[in-house]
Order: C-alpha cells, then sequence, then structure tokens
C-alpha cells in the first residue's frame, strides 16, 4: 500500500478499534486540541449569549490579537505539507486527518468533533452536534448531516482497502435529528464493484434511526487492490 499516490489516498489514516477517543500524539497536538475546545466555546457562547455589543467588539479585538500571536508562526498549509514537514523533521506523524478533518477532526475548531471506530465489519461514530450546526429549530442542519455521512463512509472504506472519492451520495432524512445530545452512526460496506465501492450508513438519535445513506465511493485508478483483510494494520 506504499505506493499510493491519489490526491485522497492516504494510507497514514487508520481506524481506531476503541470507542474512546486516543490521546494526542504529544503536548503540541493536546495543546492544539484544548485550543480548539477553547474555540468551539467561544463559538457556542456567542451563538447563544445575550451580549452587550460593546463587549461583543471587544472580545473580537483579543481574538484578532491572540490570532496575530499564532499567525506569526512558520505556516503549513494543508495535511499533505504538514505531514512532510514532519518527515523531513523526521518527527512522528500524527493521524492528521483525525485531528485535522472538518467532519471529525479534534483540533478543527469547526468540526463537530466525531469520533470513528472500527468493530468487526462495521464502523461506529459517536458525536454531539450542538447549537452551531442547527438547521430546523432545535434540530441539526442536514448539510451537517450529509457531512458526517460522507466522512464516516470515506473512514469505513479503509476496511476494504484505500479511501476513493465520494461520487454519489443519497440520503433519506427520516425524522428531525436533535441537536445536543450524543448521536450514533454505523456504516459497512455493501459491495465491491472494480474501483467502486457500495457503501450504508445510519443515523441514530436514541432509539430512533434519524437518516439513512447510500453511497458510491471511487478509487483512483492507481490505487491497488485490498492487500488484506486488515490494511489499517498492515500498512502502518
Ligand atoms: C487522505 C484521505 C482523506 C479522505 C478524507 C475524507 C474524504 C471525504 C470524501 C470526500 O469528500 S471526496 C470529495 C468529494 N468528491 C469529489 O470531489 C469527487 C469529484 N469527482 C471526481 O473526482 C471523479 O468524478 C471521480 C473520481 C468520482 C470518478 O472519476 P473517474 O474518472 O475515476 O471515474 P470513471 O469515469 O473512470 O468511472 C469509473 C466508474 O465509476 C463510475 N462513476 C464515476 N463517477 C461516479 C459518480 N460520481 N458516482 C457514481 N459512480 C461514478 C463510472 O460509472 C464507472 O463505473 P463502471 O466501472 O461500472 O463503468
Amino acid at each position: 500500500m506504499s505506493n499510493h499516490h491519489s490526491p485522497v489516498d492516504d494510507h497514514q489514516v487508520r481506524i481506531s478499534d476503541s470507542p474512546e477517543i486516543p490521546p494526542a500524539i504529544n503536548d503540541n497536538w493536546q495543546a492544539r486540541r484544548e485550543l480548539a475546545d477553547a474555540l468551539r466555546r467561544l463559538n457556542m457562547a456567542m451563538l447563544t449569549a445575550d451580549a452587550p455589543t460593546g463587549q461583543l467588539r471587544a472580545v473580537a479585538a483579543v481574538v484578532h490579537t491572540e490570532a496575530a500571536r499564532i499567525e506569526a508562526n512558520e505556516r503549513v498549509y494543508g495535511r499533505k505539507a504538514l505531514s512532510n514537514l514532519y518527515t523531513s523533521r523526521q518527527q512522528q506523524n500524527p493521524d492528521l486527518l483525525h485531528e485535522m478533518s472538518p467532519a471529525s477532526g479534534w483540533s478543527n475548531a469547526v468540526a463537530p468533533g466525531m469520533h470513528i471506530w472500527r468493530e468487526g465489519e462495521r464502523v461506529h461514530a459517536r458525536v454531539t452536534p450542538d447549537w452551531s450546526h442547527e438547521g430546523p429549530f432545535g434540530h441539526l442542519h442536514g448539510g451537517v448531516i450529509a457531512l458526517l455521512f460522507d466522512h464516516v463512509l470515506s473512514i469505513g472504506q479503509r476496511m476494504v482497502g484505500s479511501i476513493g472519492h465520494t461520487g454519489t451520495l443519497t440520503i433519506r432524512y427520516h425524522r428531525p435529528t436533535p441537536i445536543n445530545k450524543p448521536l450514533r452512526m454505523v456504516a459497512d460496506v455493501k459491495r465491491i464493484e472494480g474501483r467502486k465501492k457500495f457503501m450504508a450508513a445510519e443515523l441514530w438519535a436514541d432509539n430512533a434511526c434519524t437518516a439513512s445513506c447510500e453511497g458510491i465511493f471511487i478509487a483512483s485508478r492507481n490505487a491497488l487492490p485490498p492487500a488484506s483483510p486488515e490494511p489499517d494494520k498492515a500498512d502502518t
């Protein structure tokens, strides 16, 4: 699997085998997770507090000042460049997708912070969207649901090889999905035809399936066929 070079083919992506979020790879990434948590808190406070205008402007000024401090460091844009930087420094590479993804990244403040893990032939996910993800009053935005499905299915592909591009997602929204409570997802591979993986997933709140999804993912022409039933262990 080491000679995969397609744009979305990343042999470093692993599927956790634990429902618990793994610790950050080092203290620097732990600090990024802490900053992402602080930013999520700030966003939630801003969206939900009946705050005076002057207070909001004062906080904005402070945040801009603090952002400038971090911006003054060397900038590295994107997972690929960051991965190359770690390699050039001979440092251990964190599982960057799980830190930086807009769906699951624990170090990405815009991500709802989903955790995905494998049990047998299925992947499971846990996520608690909040008021910042509201679509219909008090419920989850359908586009965020599509994001969650796309991501859990994308990662689920690693059970049977490499990650291909999303070709088609078909989502059925059965009922409104609540926010501010833990949601569960489950996904599996239905069949593989050539470069196409046919996947399916469900989103659950309490005991109700609120949405289900079918996805077709297209492997790169250069991708090797699955080398092992457990590629996440075989090539990392
Ligand atoms: C490092 C990993 C990190 C991953 C992070 C998470 C990623 C999350 C997933 C994504 O968000 S990916 C981004 C969203 N998707 C895209 O931007 C894909 C844009 N579309 C494309 O790049 C191409 O259209 C695509 C790669 C999907 C297909 O192009 P190809 O030139 O490889 O396909 P080709 O035309 O050779 O068709 C191959 C087969 O797939 C079928 N096919 C092609 N496009 C399809 C499509 N869109 N949906 C369903 N089937 C499709 C096509 O009919 C054919 O079937 P048959 O083999 O049976 O003839």
